[in-house]
């Protein structure tokens, strides 16, 4: 099948390399003529393990990247995968979504034969029917049904597994109102169900776009929950990691997201459960629980550092901040929980010291201030406290680099320092 992608991000180039991996030919446009020059070139504009590869493999044969919208007409079928961000209320702002809209309904005015618009982004549920498919109809002067279509296919691939999910998903979420999309989805995605092992959802619009949403919500607010049983336990000098493993035993409740600690960043969730409270604020719907997991959220940082408050003023003393990215294995620093904790301890007068190994750069941009150390054993040298804030697997092998430390305070938000002896040792929920 010939497919076009717009938007080459994190999911948009995901998806156009393992797209044409599975055999298709796909053409990325995106407006940023560096991307489409490293796209071209084969080289991958994020880092994504596996990436590399499928790039060098396919670009310039069956992958290939533009910034003209005028591509789309030698496809069959266009992905929107651009950004959804959140407004200052937390509420979506769709205004990319409507912009690429416009621009491929545009380009589609000349188009012979039939085709379909699958949005891939992340939006609130009446965005794909109420938004996206009445601009494409006005600005490509055809109708739904009638030689055009719209489809809702949402992604659920993690940063820093993105290939590895994609190829081999959990489920597949093809929405639609009418048959024709849904048979043109199925076939797309033949060469992963044919393996007969990923379970297919075939849906509505709406429902497509809310099983996302719902995703996440449920995701984050597990997290959050363990947060809350965590901190109950922190009071009551309980091992929420034990009370975590033994309840994860429970089919019902699952193994997975239960590590408590200083809470969830990175560019979905906090984007997306934000959005969902004010679409369900927008419809007249208090979603309380969903701004309790915010609200848990929240105070996990402020909470990592009331600790450290317990173990003396850090006013012009060195604080080792370990982990910046928003999880291992990504250099995104996206609502990472370091730049909560980062701030409370400039706010508190810190000379504070951060390193991370590999988003050092990217947090240099949000807090040029600090110092930045190119070791976890430098930047813990000389200091007063650190505190952990990504779980890091190099971070668990740290031991006498905490004997260069003038006090050896550590807070560990993400239970993964292991050595214990010689050091005023605090977890966060344990
Ligand atoms: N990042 C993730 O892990 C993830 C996972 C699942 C779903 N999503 C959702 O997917 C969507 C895309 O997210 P992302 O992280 O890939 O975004 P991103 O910010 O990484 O990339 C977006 C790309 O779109 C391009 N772009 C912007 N405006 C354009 C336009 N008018 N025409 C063509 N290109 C344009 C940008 O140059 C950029 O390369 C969002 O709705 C997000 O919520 C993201
Ligand atoms: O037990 C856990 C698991 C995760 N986290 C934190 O939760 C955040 C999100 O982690 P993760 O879900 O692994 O990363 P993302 O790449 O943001 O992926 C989420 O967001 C994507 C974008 O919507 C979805 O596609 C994915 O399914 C969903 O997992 C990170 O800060 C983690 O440190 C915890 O605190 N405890």
């Amino acid at each position: 099948m010939n497919v076009s992608i717009i938007g080459s991000g994190y999911v948009g180039t995901t998806l156009a390399a393992c797209l044409a991996e599975l055999g298709h030919t796909v053409t990325a446009i995106d407006v940023d003529e560096s991307v489409v020059d490293r796209l071209n070139a084969g080289d991958a504009p994020i880092h994504e393990p596996g990436l590399a590869d499928l790039l060098a493999e396919h670009a310039g044969t069956r992958l290939t990247a533009t910034t003209s919208y005028d591509a789309v007409r030698d496809t069959d079928v266009t992905f929107l995968a651009l950004p959804t961000p959140s407004r200052e209320d937390g509420s979506i702002d769709t205004g990319l979504v409507e912009q690429g809209t416009e621009s491929l309904g545009a380009a589609l005015r000349e188009k012979q034969g039939s085709h379909l618009v699958v949005v891939k982004s992340t939006v609130v549920p009446g965005t794909t029917a109420d938004r996206v498919a009445p601009l494409l109809e006005e600005t490509s002067g055809k109708r739904l049904g009638e030689g055009i279509d719209v489809a809702m296919n949402p992604e659920f691939l993690r940063e820093g597994h993105a290939v590895s999910d994609f190829l081999d998903p959990d489920k597949l979420v093809f929405g639609a109102e009418r048959e024709g999309p849904i048979s043109t989805l199925r076939e797309l995605y033949r060469p992963l169900t044919e393996r007969g092992d990923v379970p297919v959802v075939e849906t509505g619009l709406r429902e497509a776009e809310m099983i996302k949403y719902a995703n996440n919500a449920f995701l984050a607010t597990k997290i959050s929950l363990m947060n809350e049983l965590g901190n109950i336990c922190k009071e009551y000098g309980v091992d929420a990691y034990e009370v975590a493993d033994a309840i994860g035993l429970d089919d019902r409740i699952g193994s997975q997201f239960l590590a408590s600690g200083v809470g969830w960043g990175g560019s979905c969730f906090p984007k997306d459960v934000a959005a969902l409270v004010a679409a369900a604020d927008a419809a007249g719907y208090d979603a309380g629980l969903l701004k309790a997991a915010v609200d848990v959220n929240d105070q996990q940082p402020r909470r990592l550092l009331a600790l450290l408050d317990d173990h003396g003023d850090v006013a012009g003393e060195r604080v080792a901040v370990l982990g910046l990215a928003f999880k291992p294995g990504t250099d995104d620093v996206r609502e990472s929980r370091a730049i909560p904790v980062i701030q409370g301890l400039l706010d508190r007068g810190a000379d504070v010291v951060g390193y991370d190994p590999v988003a050092t750069d990217r947090m240099r941009q949000r807090f040029p201030e600090i110092e930045y150390a190119d070791s976890a054993a430098a930047a813990l040298r000389g200091a007063h406290a650190a505190v952990v804030v990504t779980d890091w697997d190099e971070f668990a092998a740290l031991d006498e680099e905490f004997e260069a430390m003038a006090r050896p305070v550590v807070v560990d938000g993400r239970r993964i320092v292991e050595r214990r002896d010689g050091l005023t040792y605090e977890g966060l929920t344990w």
